[in-house]
């Protein structure tokens, strides 16, 4: 493979890098960046962990320093403590440019980021929410001057779904100029890819790393069986395990909500693990200290939804488990890549119950890989079963007491008055659409039901005429 310098990376740039521990560029790196210097869009597809960061934040550097102005950047990204992370391997690189950055999240003071962005750094790095809400209220920055646009995580801000960026990205589209590099990368692009080949269009240049196999091949996959009930027995179990034969490894657990990663965590401090949580519903400064405090390796379990899923690259983490079976392959994809990073090894365990073998065949089909079972010696899970069961349910109570579920509807309220929503005309409009469709569905049930008697019915005929005629018939046969 080529040296860093030979990609077309002035010297300052390498040794930067080497200063890193980056000697030799991965496959995304080595391919990227020539293209990306000779002024091409970029749509750039390889595994988890696989230095796709560096493969722009390199050649973008390296075309600042030859006409350093601001904003000469901006990169888009999907969570606010990955926007951290870019920023930080920005700054790192770039520092003997005397790099200025900007970090554009939601969640935190939006005038003492309007009056940064006023500044002209020279990269901004943003979730499209928070930047777009300033475009919108604020003509005290510009972004027309732009030379690149990045995306990363790029199929995640064009997804539409819950937490759905589209409205925002159009915004920020109208304020960036036609003429612009954009640079697009994710460890899952081939779904999205039309609508990402519309918004690259400088004769873009698209690698995808040539590998069957959508996974990187030092992660070790596994499943392991349980029944519902008994999830968090297993659980508890499997850290136990983890902690008792490698004390200096870092585990992240993920849950599908926010309430569940919330229990796990009471539950799981309950019976001393050093445990944290990272969800949407925590405040923007929580979550950054629980992120740090994992980080450091002060808390050595992390308990996430998938906040936590795409980008956040922790070395110190060897172990993935999916407390739930993810309902899509591409969200596994993200969630194991949290492990077995830039070489190194690593486990998951997705923990499957009855109702989800079919989510793993999806995730098989896709990853092009079959899952090894992970097997536990069940009778020390039974040991602890009733224990682990009385401590949820202790914590459930507790939260009840914590109003979660009314603190979760005053967050979507806010959301709702942030997004220029009334609440209550939505909450009136939500009646009523479940209104409308608890009528359909009233008068889908009765059309239904009069189908179902006409064809019973039907057959009631049918089958008196059948009896008829074999009446008909025996009688003739006595005659
Ligand atoms: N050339 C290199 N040599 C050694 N390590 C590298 C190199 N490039 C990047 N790395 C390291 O690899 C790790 C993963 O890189 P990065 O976070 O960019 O991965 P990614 O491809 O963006 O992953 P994801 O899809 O999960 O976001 C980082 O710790 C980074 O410092």
């Amino acid at each position: 493979m080529a040296a860093f310098r030979e990609l077309g990376l002035a010297p300052w740039l390498v040794e930067q890098a080497r200063q890193m521990g980056l000697s030799r560029p991965t496959p995304v790196q080595a391919s990227c960046i020539p293209p990306i210097l000779q002024g091409r869009d970029c749509l750039g597809c390889a595994k988890t962990g696989s230095g796709k960061t560096a493969a722009f934040v390199l050649p973008v550097l390296q075309v600042l320093s030859e006409d350093p102005y601001g904003i000469f950047c901006l990169v888009l990204t999907p969570t606010r403590e990955l926007a951290y992370q870019i920023a930080e391997q920005f700054r790192v690189l770039g520092k003997p440019l005397g790099l200025k950055d900007c970090v554009v999240v939601g969640g935190l003071d939006m005038v003492a980021q309007a009056l940064e962005l006023s500044r002209k750094p020279h990269v901004v790095i943003a979730t499209p929410g928070r930047l777009a809400d300033h475009l919108r209220s604020s003509n005290t920055f510009s972004l027309k001057k732009l030379k690149f646009l990045v995306l990363d995580e790029a199929d995640r801000l064009l997804e539409q779904g819950c937490a759905d960026f589209t409205a925002d990205l159009e915004v920020i589209l109208e304020a960036v100029p036609a003429r612009r590099q954009t640079l697009l990368f994710s460890a899952t692009l081939t779904d999205t890819l039309n609508e990402l080949k519309s918004l690259a269009m400088n004769r873009p240049f698209f690698w995808e790393a040539a590998s069957e196999v959508r996974t990187v091949d030092e992660l070790d996959q596994r499943y392991l069986l349980v029944p519902e009930a008994v999830k968090d027995a297993y659980l508890v179990h499997l850290i136990q395990t983890f902690q008792d034969e490698h004390e200096d490894w870092s585990i992240i657990i993920f849950t599908k909500t926010c309430k569940e990663c919330q229990i796990l965590n009471m539950m799981l401090r309950k019976f001393s693990f050093p445990s944290v949580a990272l969800h949407s519903m925590m405040k923007q400064r929580q979550r950054f200290a629980a992120l740090a405090k994992f980080k450091s390796s002060i808390f050595k379990i992390l308990i996430a939804t998938d906040v936590a899923a795409r980008g956040l690259d922790i070395p110190t983490v060897q172990v993935v488990i999916n407390h739930n079976t993810p309902g899509l392959p591409k969200i596994y994809i993200h969630r194991v890549g949290r492990t077995a990073r830039a070489g190194r090894n690593g486990i998951s365990i997705t923990m499957v119950t009855q109702y989800d073998i079919h989510l793993v065949h999806a995730i098989e089909e896709e990853i092009k890989l079959k899952l090894q079972e992970f097997s536990v010696e069940e009778k020390l899970v039974l040991d602890i079963l009733t224990h682990v069961n009385v401590t949820r349910r202790e914590c459930e109570i507790e939260l009840e007491y914590m109003d979660f579920d009314e603190k979760k509807e005053i967050n979507k309220r806010k959301q709702m008055i942030l997004e220029g929503k009334d609440p209550d005309l939505e909450e009136k409009r939500k009646a009523e659409l479940a209104k409308i469709k608890k009528k359909n569905n009233k008068f889908r049930e009765k059309v239904q039901q009069t189908l179902q008697e006409k064809k019973q019915l039907q057959m009631k005929r049918k089958l008196q005429k059948k009896m008829e005629r074999r009446n008909k018939l025996r009688a003739k046969e006595e005659k």
